[in-house]
């Protein structure tokens, strides 16, 4: 198979599928802020944010839980995941947006990608309470036909079921469609759902580096990315 460039796009594309955290966001600062207040309150010491960017994209009960686990056993852990839930909420929805920034290239991909006439959906695993009002404070709302969120359907990413659903809605296969993530929990639903697949390198997947993804293409930036579907 030939790589895919700009002079080998990947072609027939009408859907993209946007992950949020970590491939347009840098969410981490506002999370740091959010965990570190929950541990305080819980009268725990702080956890480093390094460890917080390895508990991202699994959805909030397990980036709370991750949280925990670095002080507590995991009996303990289950015992105090309610109040934690709670005084986390608490503090991230004040603090969300605050801190976080944009990923170079994200506004001029969307805005290419809305040239295109491509239909353009966020696939996330953050709850919507988070979602929306972070896309709007920075300036990212308007350019979504679909925003599917952790607590949209039962099921979340790696489940493909939310991406399939996105095609459908706009009236596609999923052929037609590229999902493009950061972390295994995108790729494992693109694959699953039958959608191409481009990574970003800078966001949050464990540690572990895209490429062992098999993407079809690894893009520095979302303006690379729209560049690179046809
Ligand atoms: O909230 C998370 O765990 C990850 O969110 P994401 O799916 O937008 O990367
Ligand atoms: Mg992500």
């Amino acid at each position: 198979m030939t790589a895919i460039s700009e002079k080998n796009p990947l072609k027939d594309i009408r859907v993209v599928i946007l992950d949020l955290d970590g491939t347009m966001i840098d969410s981490v600062p506002d999370l740091d802020v959010a965990l570190n207040g929950m541990l305080k309150e819980l009268t725990l010491p702080p956890v480093e944010v390094a460890s917080i960017r390895m508990f991202v994209g699994r959805g909030t009960q397990n980036l709370v839980r991750s949280t925990l686990s670095v002080h507590l056993e995991s009996d303990e852990v289950e015992k105090t995941m309610d109040i934690a839930m709670t005084l986390f909420y608490k503090y991230y929805r004040i603090v969300n947006g605050e801190h976080s920034t944009v990923f170079p290239g994200v506004k001029e991909g969307l805005q290419a990608m809305k040239e295109k006439r491509l239909d353009i959906a966020c696939v996330t695993n953050k709850p919507s309470i988070f979602t929306e009002p972070l896309l709007a404070k920075n300036g990212l709302y308007s350019y979504f036909n679909l925003i599917y969120c952790s607590d949209t359907f039962l099921v979340k990413k790696p489940d493909p079921f939310p991406m399939q659903m996105a095609c459908k809605k706009f009236g596609y296969q999923p052929a037609q469609a590229v999902a493009i993530g950061d972390s295994v929990n995108d790729a494992q639903a693109a694959r699953a759902a039958g959608c191409s697949l481009f990574m970003v390198p800078y966001g949050y997947n464990y540690g572990k580096p895209v490429g062992e993804m098999n993407p079809d293409a690894t893009v520095s930036s979302l303006l690379q990315a729209a560049n690179l579907i046809s």
